[in-house]
């Protein structure tokens, strides 16, 4: 439990706003019911639905998104609704939802929703003693959610950033070996389900380290972004391609299998040798190739495809080698 909170903010953030709304709004709807005032009793108890429903749901299917809109709403506009029916000790209740709003949704739609609940509140008008009270809370409200706005704003850009520096090779900008786990492990669960054929491909470029100390490693950069370049120049949009490390490439290749899978590998391997070139010459790369079996775990499908590549480099590289005893592929030079 504690690690689904500490793995997934929004989830833990919808859990502590669910939780302490529960915790804060049940007096206050017992208070007014014990007052005799059963419209508010009433709305205060919707609002605990609104809030502890998404919760549950959220924590059920682990989607934060729609339990996140549906709450942010609910939280503003129940507030709303406490103003207008208790007066002004009922105003203090949107200034957090002002704040959590941003939390829970994108800060577009928090500031629509913030906008909107301030200005319903101001033209229903009960919640004021007076103008300069209402305007007086309008213009802080506006303040409260323009900070918000803004800190909510950073917030998501700098965790962008840090999700794109966390799973991205700087160098070659495919995804990393850390995001490679995860997609592996997804459109392996995935194919298992469907039935599609999912096959890999490890690629390791023949000789790397020559042409870095022959050329130097600017060179050799240089030919890992070409290599990428030309990989996905000739492979098909849902391919995915993840630097596996050093000189190593993982290319995630869904629909395709047996003799299909054999043309494409043919082919690409042809074109590296073609495209991808150093100051002394031309690049050779080898695969090794392993096709998703049924109930297999990744380890082990990443186990073939490396014992095939491993087969590749062994038997004189520049060559497709398939895991299962499948034939090599016949080693076709370019034209
Ligand atoms: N330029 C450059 N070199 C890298 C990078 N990452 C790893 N390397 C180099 O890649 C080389 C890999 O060498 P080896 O593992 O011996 O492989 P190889 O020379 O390609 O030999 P085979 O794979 O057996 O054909 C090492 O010299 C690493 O320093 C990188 O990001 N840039």
């Amino acid at each position: 439990m504690l690690h689904r909170l500490k793995n997934d903010f929004r989830l833990s953030i919808i859990v502590l706003l669910g939780t302490s709304g529960v915790l804060g709004i049940t007096p206050f709807a017992v208070l007014r019911f014990s007052q005799g005032n059963v419209l508010a009793g009433t709305v205060d108890v919707l609002i605990l639905l609104g809030v502890s429903l998404p919760m549950t749901y959220a924590w059920l299917t682990g989607d934060t998104r729609r339990s996140g809109l549906v709450m942010a709403f609910i939280s503003s506009f129940g507030a709303v609704a406490v103003g207008t029916l208790v007066g002004d000790p009922g105003l203090f209740w949107l200034y957090p939802c002002l704040v959590t709003g941003f939390f829970l949704v994108a800060p577009r739609i928090a500031m629509a929703i913030n906008i909107s609940a301030v200005l319903l509140m101001m033209m229903l008008g009960d919640a004021f003693r007076s103008q300069e009270q209402m305007w007086s809370f309008a213009a802080t409200a506006v303040v409260v959610s323009a900070c918000a706005y803004v800190f909510a704003y950073r917030n998501r850009s700098q965790r962008r950033r840090l999700e794109h520096l966390a799973t991205i090779d700087p160098l070659t900008g495919v995804k990393n070996r850390r995001s490679m786990d995860q997609e592996l492990a997804m459109a392996a669960a995935q194919s298992e389900r469907t039935g599609f054929p999912l096959s890999l491909v490890l690629l390791d470029i023949d000789h790397f380290k020559k042409i870095n100390d022959e050329y130097g490693h600017g060179v050799g950069d240089e030919v890992l972004v070409e290599l990428v370049w030309a990989v996905d120049r000739h492979t098909r949009k849902y391919d995915q391609l993840f630097r596996y490390g050093g000189e190593e490439f993982v290319l995630l290749m869904p629909g395709l299998e047996g003799a299909g899978l054999e043309v494409v590998l043919s082919h690409l391997r042809q074109v590296l040798h073609r495209y991808v070139r150093h100051p002394g010459g031309s690049v050779t790369a080898s695969f090794g190739v392993a096709s998703l079996q049924h109930g297999e775990s990744v380890e082990t499908w990443l186990a073939r495809a490396d014992d095939a590549l491993y087969r590749a480099k062994s038997s004189g590289r520049n060559r497709v080698v398939y895991a299962d005893g499948m034939e090599d592929q016949p080693l076709i030079e370019p034209a």
